[in-house]
């Protein structure tokens, strides 16, 4: 049994932001209370032996959950792998993690399905939840057998690296999924528009010289499915929102009570356009970073509830891909480890997002739109639950990371506030910043 005393407990699920006393036994949570006796937990552990921690000073909320993790298994397993994927998650505090489909095969098939829960499982760390393709092959014509990868464990479609070009074949998607009861998870890009594009258009390309994406590439694939999912009635997730017109049109389409969810990711509530360096490969990301007024944007939206959810879009790629020349180097970033130490050092700490919002769109939102266990700490739900540490420091090195990759931006610098301890179902799997 564990006693976590004078505890800060941030769970949004119960509107609880408060210092607390958690006990946890038998793998779920046990009890809060506003302050319990020596007397009185050792009669509830029952002869369990008991560990006492002292969580003056940090804080307790529920594991993460992350709906946009790429772990590249089956097939580019020197990038990434289910294991050493999911052991990064729960060193960054992650302890569900739904993993993208555009692995090689893509995930298109109930047996593929069956294959990465398998995996997830054997590996024991973060709930490892498949989302399957939204077409075969992921080549944007034919339809995958929706209801067949959901009985086998799926819990959202994507092609998600890939835009649907093909506007019949998503509104047909979303009709279909409807049967289903989940969202499609749409990745919006205008092949035409972001042509051979490396970074978003704008002053800082033109200035780079490099060929730049517009703005519209995203925005004209949001508004077009926001259309769809009116019309069809069909529930819409908008993967990685990085432009300002994409959360206006949001604003608009949830106002008209359209069934619509959006995510960002960490890197672009952070960084912008300004901050690509040509050697800078790390930032190479698709979307890619926007102005500073898109930055804003994004993180209003989210402040506002127009972004639901905060997901890492964790895309491992070795060194070697990364250290070709800006043009050549895949798009994406490595993120599960250092994701919510950025989101508390660039924006919790100077006042931008509240805590408790970024909980909120990173744990109970996500369990919600998708139909997820976890992230809530009710009594009787199973215990994944994070640890935090608001002033515990540590250089990112090399070394320490337990993902494969190593394309974050936040290599060799000093990051402040970490997950500390971090349980599933109740069983610890970190400690002290190592992974059990
Ligand atoms: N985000 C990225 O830059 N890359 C992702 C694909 C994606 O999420 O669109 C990848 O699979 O590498
Ligand atoms: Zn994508």
């Amino acid at each position: 049994m564990w006693w976590l005393k004078d505890v800060w407990v941030i769970d949004p699920s119960q509107k609880i932001s408060a210092s607390r006393d958690v006990l946890v036994k038998g793998g779920q949570v046990l009890e809060i209370s506003s302050s319990l006796t020596e007397k009185e937990v050792l009669e509830k552990a029952q002869g369990e032996s008991l560990e006492t921690i002292n969580g003056k000073g940090k804080f307790l909320f529920p594991g993460l959950i992350d709906v946009h993790t790429h772990l590249r298994e089956p097939g580019q397993e020197d990038k990434e792998d289910i294991l050493s994927g999911s052991r990064a998650a729960v060193r960054g505090g992650f302890t569900t993690i739904m993993a993208m489909a555009n692995t090689q095969p893509p995930i298109d098939n109930r047996a593929l399905i069956e294959f990465v829960c398998r995996q997830g499982e054997r590996a024991g760390y973060a709930h490892v939840l498949p989302i399957g393709t939204v077409t075969k092959g992921m080549l944007g014509s034919e339809l995958v057998e929706m209801a067949d990868m959901k009985e086998g464990g799926a819990v959202a479609f994507s092609d998600d690296g890939k835009n649907i070009q093909n506007s019949e074949v998503m509104r047909l998607a979303l009709e279909y999924a409807k049967l289903t009861g989940f969202p499609i998870i749409s990745h919006c890009e205008d092949k035409d528009l972001a042509g051979e594009g490396l970074m978003r258009r704008g002053v800082a390309s033109g200035r780079m010289g490099l060929r730049g994406i517009p703005a519209s590439a995203e925005s004209v694939i949001v508004a077009r499915d926001l259309i769809l999912a009116e019309e069809t009635g069909g529930k819409l997730h908008l993967a990685h929102i990085s432009t300002t017109e994409s959360v206006e049109l949001i604003r608009k389409a949830k106002a008209r009570g359209v069934d619509v969810t959006a995510e960002v990711n960490p890197h672009h509530l952070i960084f912008c356009d300004e901050e690509i360096g040509i050697t800078d490969t790390a930032l190479k990301v698709n979307p890619p970073l926007g102005s500073r007024g898109d930055r804003e944007a994004l993180i209003e939206g989210l402040r506002d509830g127009t972004i639901d959810m905060i997901a890492t879009d964790h895309a491992p790629h070795t060194q070697a891909e990364k250290a070709r020349p800006f043009a050549e180097a895949p798009f994406g970033i490595a993120s599960l480890e250092t994701a919510l130490s950025a989101v508390w050092q660039y924006l919790v700490l100077p006042g931008r997002l509240s805590l408790d919002r970024v909980i909120e769109a990173w744990s109970d939102t996500p369990a919600q739109r998708f139909g997820l266990p976890g992230g809530s700490l009710k009594p009787g739900t199973l215990a994944d639950m994070v640890l935090f540490d608001p002033d515990f420091s540590e250089v990112i090195e090399s070394a320490k990371l337990v993902s494969k990759a190593r394309n974050t931006p936040f290599l060799e610098k000093t990051m402040q506030g970490f997950p500390v301890m971090v349980w599933v179902e109740g069983r610890l799997v970190q400690r002290d910043r190592t992974v059990i």
